[in-house]
């Protein structure tokens, strides 16, 4: 069966690589696009997209209502993503999120959102399957090391801190580690900021320099030692694989998922 695919955000650096993978499988079809700029034109009149066949649209609705597709990918930002995941969850569109700087709150309404209308659903902060095993491992590790700290280093145009990945791994910590508070009791910034964001007790450090791609540590300690989990994206292809699985997956689910490493065997 051939799933026609919606992509919102086609000319980033992500939507790209998004275009690319869905024009090299069989059994993707993409329907249409979503934009900020060139409504009504096609994809293929502009530059870096030669060939490339797809109606743009600047309005999501009208473009859900119209094009019917099966699957929404959204690669856009914060603002844009959340309007257009829950636009499509009302249109009947399955959204596959890759956008981040979405709250846990917002997670939750689009969940109640997607039970409501028993249409599947997936966000994904990261879609990198070694990114996953690095959750999934720290995960496991703070079962025995219960001090951490989490330090991401992205590219220096990414709009939100701290990143999702590095949010998502803080709540998958606090999913088997009792809260505390850690370092010193007496502990004062002296400049503030100094000891980084905090999601229940444990700090988040986020970098942004030019060069990087997406990065990330994961820091235990513990009596005499340290342990430390890193994940390194240095090529926007390294998430591809995760989206294909994505989008074949949100096909068959009736409610929101939050996170690849519930759908990854
Ligand atoms: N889940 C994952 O594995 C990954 C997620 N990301 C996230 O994906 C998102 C996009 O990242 P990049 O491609 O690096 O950003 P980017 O800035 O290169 O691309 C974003 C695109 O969205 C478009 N856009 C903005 N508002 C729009 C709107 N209202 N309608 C349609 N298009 C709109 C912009 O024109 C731009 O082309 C970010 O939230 C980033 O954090 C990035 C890499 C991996
Ligand atoms: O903006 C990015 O680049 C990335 N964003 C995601 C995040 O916020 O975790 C995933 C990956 O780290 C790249």
């Amino acid at each position: 069966m051939t799933i026609r695919i919606v992509i919102a955000g086609p000319r980033g650096r992500m939507g790209r690589e998004a275009v690319a993978l869905v024009q090299q499988t069989d059994h993707f079809e993409l329907a249409a696009v979503i934009d900020r700029r060139y409504d009504g034109q096609n994809l293929a009149e502009i530059d870096g997209f030669s060939g490339v066949n797809a109606p743009i649209y600047t309005d999501a609705a009208r473009c859900f209502a119209e094009v019917k597709p099966d699957v929404l990918i959204d690669l856009t930002t914060p603002e844009a993503g959340k309007r257009h995941t829950e636009l499509a969850l009302r249109y009947g569109v399955r959204p596959v999120v890759g956008t981040t700087g979405f709250t846990p709150e917002e997670i939750e309404r689009l969940t109640k959102l997607a039970e409501e209308k028993e249409i599947g659903a997936i966000i994904a902060p990261n879609f990198a399957v070694g990114a996953v095993l690095m959750m999934k491992f720290a995960r496991m590790a703070a079962k025995y090391f219960t001090d951490v700290e989490i330090i991401e280093l992205h590219h220096d145009q990414k709009l939100d801190a701290p990143s999702g990945t590095a949010l998502k791994t803080a709540q998958l910590i606090a999913e088997v580690r009792p809260s505390k508070k850690q370092g010193h009791p007496n502990e004062k910034e002296t400049l503030a900021g100094a000891r980084g964001a905090e999601y229940d007790g444990i700090p988040i450090h986020s970098v942004r320099l030019p060069g990087f791609v997406a990065h990330q540590e994961v820091i235990f300690g513990g009596n005499g030692q340290t342990l430390t989990i890193r994940h390194d994206s240095f090529d926007r292809r390294s998430f591809m694989s995760g989206v294909k699985l994505a989008v074949e997956t949100v096909m068959h689910l009736h409610t929101l998922v939050y996170g690849l490493e519930h759908i990854l065997e």
